[in-house]
């Protein structure tokens, strides 16, 4: 059974009455199989024995002014009948004041990486996430949390305060989880008309352009990746860069990542894959 809660309090009173490992999955909603993926892992690492939370939460702190806050999709009911189909144990769905009783006045600086690739675009948009990211993992008190590699700046942020906050608990990556034509899976995708679509898959083709010159080196990964990009009209980029796995400096050999983000119409869309340099 998939219990609803949208208290602190409830939640305590429901983690009280269980046993076993917790481990939690933090969306704002709108689950698709991206999510669905995550709550799989999580049941995976806690078992049958223990208890899968998620939380669905729109987080107005990580939303800029002019972003899509007010239009995010809320879909509660559709969200509970996804939790249930993957025998998710709690849903914690509280509301924007149970969240923030006060106007938040301690807030989480994400350090340099927060101003690079997402945060030059969105400013402020990793101290909102990375603020209630800590808050809820106060308030579910779980051994393991799972994000998804979509999100991958996030994730490197979320382990960075784990670790330099000392915060307990185990970060899980989870790969991304993709439609059969390469599209990563989004709540904002549903924005996407038809020929936006079609202009979106951009984005993921870019990607692949790019592993396929991984031998080659860095230049021609960044080169055939642009070159799929700017081929599509409908496709407005913001960056496209190869990073170090940690989001330094891309080397010239070894593991690497490579990100893109770019706006198509008015949905701005993210996406971003593993590339090794200079060849195996
Ligand atoms: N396609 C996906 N594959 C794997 N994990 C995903 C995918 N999409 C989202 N996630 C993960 O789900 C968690 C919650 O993300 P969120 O609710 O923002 O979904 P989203 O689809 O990324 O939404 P948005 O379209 O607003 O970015 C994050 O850890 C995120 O990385
Ligand atoms: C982690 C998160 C739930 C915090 O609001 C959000 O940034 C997301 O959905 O990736
Ligand atoms: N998926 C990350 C949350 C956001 O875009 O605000």
């Amino acid at each position: 059974m998939t219990l609803l809660v949208d208290t602190a309090a409830e939640l305590r009173a429901a983690l009280a009455q269980r046993a076993g490992r917790v481990a939690v999955v933090m969306t704002m909603g709108a689950l698709h199989d991206g999510h669905r993926s995550l709550m799989a892992a999580a049941r995976g690492l806690v078992g049958e024995a223990g208890t899968v939370v998620v939380t669905v939460f729109v987080n107005p702190l990580q939303f800029g002014p002019g972003e899509d806050f007010a239009r995010y999709p809320r879909t509660l009911d559709a969200d509970l009948e996804v939790c249930r189909g993957a025998g998710v144990d709690v849903v914690l769905a509280p509301a924007v004041e149970e969240v923030y009783p006060r106007p938040q006045q301690v807030t989480v600086d994400p350090g340099p990486l927060a101003a690079q690739l997402e945060g030059a675009v969105r400013p402020g948009h990793f101290g909102g996430v990375l603020t209630v990211v800590l808050k809820l993992l106060h308030l579910v008190g779980p051994d393991v949390a799972v994000f998804g590699e979509k999100d991958y700046q996030q994730l490197v942020l979320v382990r960075g305060m784990v670790a330099d906050l000392a915060v307990p608990v185990e970060v899980v990556g989870a790969p991304t989880v993709r439609e059969p034509d390469g599209l990563a899976r989004s709540s904002r995708n549903r924005y996407l008309s038809p020929g936006e679509r079609t202009s979106a898959l951009a984005l993921s083709r870019a990607l692949t352009a790019g592993v396929r010159m991984a031998a080659t080196g860095r230049e021609s990964v960044l080169t055939a990746a642009r070159a799929v990009l700017d081929a599509e009209p409908g496709v407005a980029l913001d960056y496209l860069e190869l990073r170090d796995p940690e989001l330094g400096p891309a080397p010239e050999r070894g593991p690497a990542r490579l990100l893109v983000a770019a706006r198509v119409g008015a949905t701005r869309l993210i996406d971003n894959v593993d590339v090794l340099l200079g060849g195996a």
